[in-house]
């Protein structure tokens, strides 16, 4: 198994308040990750540093073979190509249609014709599972799950290998959120991506994840499939899966 991703000894400091201490993981080609633990341990603090819209105090990760924290400007703006992102706060532009939503990062980054990026955006709209129809709607029109799936759309508009999730079923009800977790399972397969995802939905967690790792303490407590990790001796690890399996 290939690592893509390697975290490695990370320290993260805010003011006096120590986050990580020691950090460690691998995140391997091709699989859906998951970043659990209590509420404030720093899962959405690392996934900001992975995607280098964060520094770190020490330590090292390595992404697709780049060392972000000595990499160099133009390096950097080529790895941040590599990767999508779906974060609760970036949400769509209420200003833009769905449409123009996706188009945005091909034409900021890319040289493409309109033609080509109109085939593109129409393209992405049906792999999400939205209609073509529905390209011309704004966010303010649609529902939550479609906003989600729109938002998804343009975090693989540039064709990343890897996608970074945050809580993305969270605000979802029930039904939108399975359809959700399989639509990630199947964008996974079809464009061989490996997923990096933070989440408190258990039944996404069993549903979608190969690997976790639990922060707890500042440190990963525990990595491993749900079953290695559910025998952990960790407060959190009993208190989440309670009752499960
Ligand atoms: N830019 C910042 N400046 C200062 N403190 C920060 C900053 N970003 C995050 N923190 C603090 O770092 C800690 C970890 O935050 P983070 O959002 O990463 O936790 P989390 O595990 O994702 O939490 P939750 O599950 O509640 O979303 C929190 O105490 C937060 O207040």
């Amino acid at each position: 198994m290939m690592a893509i991703i390697e975290v490695k000894d990370v320290r993260t400091v805010f003011g006096s308040k120590v986050i990580h201490d020691g950090l460690n993981l691998e995140i391997n080609q091709g699989e859906i990750y998951g970043l659990l633990g209590p509420s404030g341990c720093g899962k959405t603090t690392l996934l900001r540093e992975m995607v280098m819209l964060q520094g770190f105090h020490s330590g090292s990760i390595k992404i697709l073979g780049e060392k972000i924290e000595s990499i160099s400007d133009e390096a950097a703006q080529k790895l941040r190509r590599e990767w999508g992102v779906l974060f609760q706060a970036g949400a769509l532009f209420s200003s833009l249609s769905i449409k123009e939503n996706i188009a945005l990062p091909l034409i900021e980054y890319s040289d493409l014709s309109n033609s080509m990026i109109e085939e593109i955006v129409d393209f992405k709209i049906n792999l999400v599972g939205l209609k073509s129809s529905d390209a011309h709607l704004f966010p303010s029109e649609i529902s939550g799950g479609m906003k989600k799936k729109a938002a998804l759309a343009r975090s693989l508009a540039m064709d990343p290998k890897l996608l970074f999730l945050d809580e993305p079923t969270s605000g979802l009800d029930p039904i939108s959120a399975r359809e959700f977790d399989q639509l990630i399972l199947n964008l996974r397969s079809m464009l061989d991506l490996t997923i990096v995802m933070v989440s408190h939905d258990l039944q996404s967690i069993y549903d979608t994840l190969d690997r976790v790792a639990i922060i707890d303490n500042k440190k990963i407590v525990s990595e491993g499939t749900l079953s290695e990790v559910m025998s952990t001796s960790s407060e959190f690890i009993q208190t989440f899966f309670k009752n499960q399996g």
